[in-house]
C-alpha cells in the first residue's frame, strides 16, 4: 500500500513567465516528507517508493541541467516553435538562496520554492501556495484513507499526527473513488495521475487533464487567477462530479471514425497550363463540389456537380498545424487511456498525402511527450518509435536499411513483427531524426524513383508501454497506440489491367489493401465482432489497432485539377463510404452528410419501379453516356469469385426480406446528382435529349451494376477470412453464416433492383426505338 502525491503550485510574481522547480526526488529521506512518514509509522509508504525515477530525469527537450522555462502564454497542444521546455532540478549545490530543497528546511515554508512535491510533505504554512497533487490512486485503499485520515478515523492509529489537510483531502478521493464506482471515471482514468483540486482554493473545473484547445499549463493560469485575485472559493462537490462527467464525455466524444478532406493548392505546372481548379469548399458546413465538366451527345459541355459532406474539410490554404489540430491532436491525450489509434492518408499520386502526413506524428510525440512529463509525469510511461513499409505485400524496416521483415501471430493472435526495430524516445530531436531517416530510406528505396513511393505503405508507429508495476525492472507493455499510414497511390489500385505482370501484382496488392481497410474501418464503427483484418498485409499488420478501444482518422487528399477529376471522385467515394457506412454516423453533421449524399445518390429511383426521367442541375438535362468511370478499385484476380456459388451455399436468397433496399442500392450507386424528378412522358420525348437520357441512365445502372460487383468481391473476401476462421477452435460457425446470410440478404435485394432497372431500361429503350422509327 503506498500512495503517491505531489502538490504543484504557481512561482510568485511573473505572470508570464514563471519558473518550476522540482524536487530531487520524492521521497528523499531526509525530506520531511520522509520525516513524517517515520513519525507517523508509515515509513513503508517511503521505503516502497523508492523505485520511482527522480524527478529530474526526463532528457526532454535536449535534456541537461538547470531550471527550465515554461511559457505560460496562451498555447496548443501542438506547440511548434513555442517555447516550451520542462523544467528540472538545479543541482543542490547550486540552488539559488531562497529557494528551498523539498523537505530540506521545513522550518522556513517562506523559501519554498515551487514545484511538485510529495503529497505527504504539505505544509499548512503553504497553504495559499497550494494548487492541487497528483495521486496513484492505484495504490489507495481504505486502510490508507484512514491512515490519512487518522484523527477521524482511527485513534488507535499508531501516527502521532495527521497529514495536513487529510480532513480535505481524504473526502476528495473518497469522492474519485465512488464516481469510479459509478461509472463515472474510467478505472484507468482513476489509476494513473489525478490532480486533484484542493478544495476551497479553486473552482476550476479540471485541472488533471488537458483538453483540445487548452493548454498543458492551464492549471497553471487557475493557480495565477487565483493567486492574483487573492480570493479563495471552495468547489462545490458536485462541480467535481460535472467536471469529471465532462472530461470522460468528452473523451467519448472523439469520434470513433473521423473523415476529413483536403484539397492541395494548384502546383506551378497547373498553374503555368492554366488548369482550372474544379474543387469549391464551403468550410462552414464542411462540404465541398466538385465540377465535373461532362459532353453533351451534341458535344456541346456541361457541368455536373458532386456534392460530399464530411466531418471536416480543409480547404488549400489550411496549414499543416490546421491540419494536425482538426485530425491527430484530439486523439493524442486518449492513447494514454489504452486507445489504439490511426490515421491513414488517402488519395491519387501527387495529391498531398506525403505533405499533408509527414508533419503529424512529430507534430503528435512533442504532445505526447509533454503529456508523459507533465499530466503523466511519473507514472512510468515511455514512448517508442517504429518506421516500416509495405511494398508488394512484403514488409520492410526503414531504419534498418529497408531490412525484410516476418510477420507472426503468436498464440494469442498478437500480431508481431520479427526484427522490426523499435527506438525507445524520450526527446523530439530524436524522433525528428528518426523520421528523416526513414522518410528518406523510402524514398530511395529499390529503385531509387519517387515514384515507389506510391506504391508502399509506410506506416510510422508511435507507441506509448509501460511496465505492470510502473517501474523500469519489468519490461513494458503496449498501453497505447498512434499509427500514421502513408497509403500508395490510390490510382495504384487500378493497375491490374497494366501489361507487366509485376505492376499488376502491385496493382493487386494495393487494390486489396485499400479494399480490406476500408472494410475494417466499416466493421470497427460497426461494433461488428469481426475485424476482416486478413484480408491484406496491411490490415494484419495493424491488427492490434481494430481491437479494443480504437480510433481512426482519415485524411483523403484531393488534387483541384479537372485532370484528376475521375481520381478526386473515387478518393471521395471511397471516404464517403468509410464514413455514411457506419454506425457511428449519428451526429448532426453526419446527419446531414448522409441525407446529402443519400439525395445525391438518387440515381436509382427505387421508389418507382418505373422511374421518371430525370433532370439535372444546371439546367441540363441530358448527357452523352462517358463510361470514363473506371473502377473504383478493378477487381483483383483472387476477388473475381462468382456470386452463385455463394448463393447456393447458403440456399436461403429467397427468403431473404428486402429490408434496406432502398439504402443498399443507393449506397451502390455513383454521386451523380440529380434535380427534382420529372414525369416521364413518351410524347414528349425529343430525339437527342431522349438518347441522352436514355444512355444517362445505362450509365448510372453499369454504375450501380459497378458497385454491387465491388459489394459482392467483398463478401467474397469476407466468407473467405470466416471460412479461414471457422476452422480456428472456439470461433462460432453458426455465428459466421448468420452473419453471411444477413450480409447477402441485402445484396440479393440489390440485384433484384437491379434486374427491376434493367427492365424498365428496356422497356424505355424498346419505346425510344419506336418513336425514333415513326418520325423516320
Ligand atoms: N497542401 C499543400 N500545400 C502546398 N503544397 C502541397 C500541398 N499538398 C501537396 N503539395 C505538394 O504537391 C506535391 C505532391 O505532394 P505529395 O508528394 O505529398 O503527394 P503524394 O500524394 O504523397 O504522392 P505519392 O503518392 O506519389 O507519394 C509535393 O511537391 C508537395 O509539396
Amino acid at each position: 500500500m503506498n500512495a503517491v502525491g505531489r502538490q504543484g503550485q504557481r512561482s510568485g510574481a511573473s505572470a508570464v513567465h514563471h519558473q518550476r522547480q522540482y524536487s530531487d526526488n520524492l521521497l528523499d529521506s531526509s525530506s520531511s516528507n520522509g520525516r513524517w512518514l517515520q513519525s507517523n509509522g508509515l515509513q513503508h509508504l517511503h521505503s516502497s517508493n523508492t523505485s520511482l525515477p527522480p524527478l529530474q530525469d526526463y532528457g526532454y527537450y535536449g535534456g541537461g541541467q538547470g531550471s527550465r522555462m515554461y511559457r505560460n502564454a496562451p498555447r496548443n497542444f501542438n506547440g511548434g516553435s513555442e517555447f516550451f521546455t520542462e523544467p528540472s532540478s538545479p543541482p543542490v549545490n547550486s540552488r539559488p538562496s531562497g529557494q528551498r530543497k523539498n523537505g530540506e528546511d521545513p522550518d522556513s515554508p517562506s523559501g519554498f520554492s515551487p514545484g511538485l512535491l510529495d503529497l505527504l510533505s504539505f505544509d499548512t504554512e503553504l497553504l495559499p501556495e497550494v494548487g492541487f497533487f497528483l495521486l496513484d490512486i492505484e495504490q489507495v485503499d481504505e486502510e490508507f484513507l484512514e491512515q490519512l485520515d487518522r484523527p477521524k478515523a482511527n485513534k488507535k492509529s499508531n501516527l502521532t499526527s495527521s497529514l495536513p489537510f487529510a480532513h480535505l483531502i481524504v473526502p476528495r478521493i473518497r469522492q474519485l473513488l465512488a464516481l469510479q464506482q459509478l461509472s463515472l471515471l474510467g478505472y484507468e482514468e482513476l489509476k494513473y495521475s489525478y490532480m486533484i483540486p484542493l478544495p476551497g482554493q479553486y473552482d476550476a473545473p479540471s485541472l488533471y487533464r488537458s483538453v483540445p484547445g487548452r493548454n498543458f499549463d492551464d492549471s497553471e493560469s487557475y493557480l495565477a487567477n487565483s493567486k492574483q485575485t487573492g480570493r479563495v472559493r471552495g468547489v462545490p462537490d458536485n462541480n467535481l462530479m460535472k467536471s469529471y462527467a465532462a472530461d470522460k464525455e468528452k473523451a467519448s466524444n472523439v469520434a470513433k471514425i473521423k473523415v476529413v478532406v483536403r484539397k492541395r493548392p494548384l502546383n506551378k505546372k497547373e498553374l503555368a497550363k492554366n488548369e482550372d481548379d474544379i474543387i469549391t469548399i464551403e468550410s462552414r458546413s464542411s462540404s465541398l463540389t466538385v465540377h465535373e465538366t461532362k459532353l453533351k451527345v451534341d458535344l456541346t459541355e456541361y457541368v455536373e456537380k458532386h456534392e460530399f459532406v464530411f466531418d471536416a474539410v480543409l480547404n488549400e490554404e489550411v496549414s499543416n498545424d490546421e491540419v494536425y489540430r482538426e485530425t491527430v491532436e484530439p486523439i493524442v491525450p486518449i492513447i494514454f487511456q489504452r486507445t489504439k489509434a490511426t490515421c491513414f492518408a488517402y488519395g491519387q499520386t501527387g495529391s498531398g498525402k506525403t505533405y499533408t502526413m509527414k508533419p503529424l506524428p512529430l507534430k503528435a510525440s512533442r504532445d505526447i511527450l509533454r503529456l508523459m512529463h507533465h499530466t503523466y509525469r511519473n507514472q512510468g510511461f515511455q514512448l517508442f518509435f517504429s518506421f516500416f513499409e509495405i511494398y508488394g505485400g512484403k514488409l520492410f524496416d526503414l531504419l534498418s536499411d529497408r531490412k525484410k521483415l516476418c510477420m507472426r501471430e503468436d498464440g494469442k493472435q498478437q500480431v508481431c513483427i520479427v526484427g522490426l526495430q523499435e527506438y525507445k524516445v524520450s526527446d523530439v530531436e530524436t524522433i525528428q531524426e528518426l523520421i528523416e531517416k526513414g522518410n528518406a530510406t523510402r524514398s530511395t528505396g529499390i529503385t531509387g524513383a519517387n515514384e515507389e513511393s506510391s506504391r508502399s505503405h509506410a506506416i510510422l508507429q508511435l507507441a506509448i508501454k509501460r511496465s505492470a508495476d510502473g517501474s523500469e525492472s519489468k519490461p513494458p507493455r503496449v498501453v497505447g497506440k498512434l499509427s500514421f499510414i502513408d497509403l500508395a497511390g490510390s490510382e495504384r489500385g487500378a493497375d491490374t489491367t497494366d501489361n507487366d505482370k509485376q505492376t499488376r501484382m502491385e496493382g493487386a496488392e494495393i487494390n486489396k489493401s485499400l479494399l480490406a481497410l476500408k472494410e475494417c474501418i466499416r466493421a470497427l464503427d460497426n461494433d461488428q465482432g469481426h475485424i476482416p483484418f486478413r484480408g491484406s498485409k496491411l490490415t494484419e499488420v495493424l491488427r492490434d489497432s481494430f481491437v479494443g478501444d480504437s480510433r481512426t482518422v482519415m485524411i483523403s487528399c484531393i488534387s483541384p485539377t479537372s485532370g484528376s477529376c475521375e481520381h478526386t471522385l473515387n478518393t471521395l467515394r471511397y471516404a464517403d463510404r468509410v464514413k455514411s457506412l457506419s454506425k457511428g454516423n449519428n451526429s448532426k453533421k453526419d446527419t446531414l452528410s448522409s441525407t446529402l449524399n443519400l439525395k445525391e445518390s438518387t440515381t436509382l429511383p427505387l421508389s418507382s419501379v418505373f422511374p421518371p426521367g430525370p433532370t439535372y442541375e444546371d439546367g441540363i438535362a441530358d448527357s452523352w453516356p462517358e463510361h470514363t468511370d473506371r473502377e473504383e478499385f478493378d477487381v483483383s484476380e483472387e476477388f473475381q469469385e462468382p456470386e452463385k456459388p455463394l448463393w447456393k451455399k447458403t440456399g436461403k436468397v429467397e427468403a431473404y426480406g428486402i429490408s434496406n433496399l432502398e439504402d443498399k442500392v443507393r449506397r451502390a450507386n455513383g454521386q451523380t446528382k440529380w434535380k427534382d424528378p420529372p414525369k416521364f412522358d413518351t410524347k414528349n420525348l425529343h430525339t437527342d435529349d431522349d438518347l441522352n437520357t436514355l444512355l444517362k441512365e445505362e450509365e448510372d445502372l453499369v454504375s450501380a451494376h459497378r458497385r454491387q460487383v465491388e459489394e459482392t468481391m467483398d463478401i467474397v473476401r469476407e466468407e473467405m477470412n470466416l471460412l479461414v476462421e471457422a476452422d480456428q477452435p472456439g470461433n462460432q460457425l453458426d455465428d459466421y453464416i448468420s452473419r453471411l446470410n444477413a450480409i447477402l440478404s441485402q445484396k440479393a435485394a440489390g440485384i433484384l433492383q437491379l434486374q427491376n432497372r434493367l427492365a424498365h431500361f428496356q422497356r424505355r429503350l424498346k419505346e425510344h426505338n419506336v418513336l425514333v422509327s415513326s418520325d423516320c
